[in-house]
């Protein structure tokens, strides 16, 4: 049988990404509350609107002072300041310090203006007389001392945060210090998810022989959720070509871009294949030289990206971090979207014999300061076991030519952002 099924034109993986990457753009942006900005990706550069701190501020419970005042004092002379006023936090003193006087002052207060030094309160004596308050120092207090001046950490129109950046707990406490409520973000693509399979169960019904419950779904759903997409479920579909198309069209509509899995390979059923080929879309690839994920496709259809994945759990994961998660991140302007190469020593021997490039899901450790990497499973690492995937944080990459790789050798990995939610 020689049909356009069978007849595939395998792609390097990078010539894939590229193919993908020309038709991505970083998306549309929206203004979110500063309690929504959490994860998301600026989409504007923030500049400093005043100094911070923005006032002379103290740094101690104590008393502010003028420092040539304590010149001379000791245990043996001390010296006496009147007490002028009481300054806690967020309040102003109209009475400037002058020679001979201080005023009470607390941690994050005002300096009042004529002071240039806060002394902390444990090392003055008080006292009170005919109603008066005195404080007696008995060291010479240096100039600025306890005193955080203006601008210390950021000065005016500094660039505090470029386009581009993931807000975290640090980002929050800039946008939240300088008054940016309203955070200009990317949005969040929306990202279809559908699988396709007469087998599939729901999750929660009873098994029956020959079906299995629907997996990838769910583990896509996670998916797109740390690469901060908004995941949109539109369940499974029976292996029917009709049903797919219609539920393809529907979810092309509603998304920005739609991830399915299943049905991609050359089998009687394999339906998203099918409609792939059917040609009212542009087809990027259907073969791509990786294992697990040779069978994944790529699609434009009215400019909208279709990612069919495999339904092999393993190489429907490893598809969605070579070419799925890129796509999200770019949308959202990431300058690095691709996974993190890294290199580690590996830990075990791999001797699987591969005509693609395969990316064995792996796990690091780091000992005296290396890194290591070990495959994932003791015993299988074929496209389709799932159980592995909980158990990586790593694709440690096993080029074509070699036949197999010795422990100790060096090799190449790409780190899995796992639990990360962007
Ligand atoms: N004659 C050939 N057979 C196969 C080839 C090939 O080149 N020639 N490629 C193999 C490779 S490689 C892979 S990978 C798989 C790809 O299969 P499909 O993408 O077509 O996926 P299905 O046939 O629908 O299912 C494969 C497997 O995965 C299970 N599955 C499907 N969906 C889910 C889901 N949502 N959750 C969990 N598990 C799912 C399904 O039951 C099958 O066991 O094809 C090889 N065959
Ligand atoms: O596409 Mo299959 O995952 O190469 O193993
Ligand atoms: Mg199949």
């Amino acid at each position: 049988m020689t049909t356009a099924k069978f007849i595939r034109t395998a792609i390097q993986v990078p010539d894939a990404q590229a193919k993908v990457a020309a038709h991505v753009s970083s998306g549309s942006i929206e203004k979110v509350t500063l309690e929504q900005a959490h994860s998301r990706t600026l989409a504007d550069t923030i500049h400093a609107p005043h100094p911070y701190p923005f006032f002379r501020r103290s740094g101690m419970d104590g008393f502010a002072i003028l420092s040539s005042d304590t010149i001379g004092a000791s245990s043996e002379q001390q010296i006496w300041l009147r007490v002028i006023d009481e300054i806690p936090c967020g309040y102003t003193s109209d009475q400037p310090i002058t020679s001979g006087t201080a005023s009470r002052i607390m941690t994050g207060a005002q300096v009042p203006e004529g002071a240039d030094a806060v002394v902390m309160m444990e090392m003055t004596e008080s006292k009170e007389e005919h109603g008066e308050q005195w404080i007696a120092l008995k060291r010479h207090i240096q100039p600025d001392a306890n005193i955080t001046p203006i601008g210390l950490e950021v000065h005016e129109g500094q660039l505090l945060l470029e386009a581009g950046t993931i807000i975290q707990a640090g980002e929050q406490s800039v946008l939240a210090t300088f008054g940016v409520g309203q955070v200009p973000v990317y949005k969040r693509p929306k990202v279809a998810i559908f699988a396709t399979g007469t087998e599939l169960l729901e999750v929660d019904e009873p098994l029956q022989p020959g079906r299995i419950r629907n997996s990838n779904s769910y583990m896509l759903r996670s998916l797109v959720v740390e690469a901060g997409g908004e995941p949109v479920m539109y369940g499974s579909i029976a292996d029917d070509v009709d049903t797919a198309r219609t539920k393809l069209a529907e979810a092309l509509e509603h998304n920005d871009m739609v991830v399915t899995t299943g049905g991609v390979s050359v089998g009687d059923y394999d339906i998203m294949g099918d409609l792939v080929r059917e040609g009212n879309m542009e087809m990027l690839f259907n073969k791509v030289t990786m294992r697990p994920g040779s069978v994944t496709t790529a699609a434009v259809v009215n400019d909208k990206l279709l990612f069919a994945l495999s339904g092999n759990p393993g190489a429907c994961f490893v598809g969605f971090e070579l070419f799925v998660r890129p796509t999200i991140r770019t949308m959202q302007a990431d300058a690095h979207p691709y996974l993190e190469e890294w290199t580690a020593t590996l830990d075990n021997d791999y001797t699987k014999v591969n005509n693609f490039t395969r990316f064995v899901r792996g796990r690091t450790e780091i000992r005296n300061g290396m890194v290591y990497a070990k495959p994932s499973a003791s015993r299988v690492d074929e496209s389709s076991v799932m159980i592995t995937i909980k158990d990586s944080d790593c694709l440690i990459v096993v080029p074509p030519e070699k036949k197999g790789i010795p422990a100790g050798e060096q090799v190449r990995i790409l780190r899995l952002p796992t639990g990360h939610v962007r």
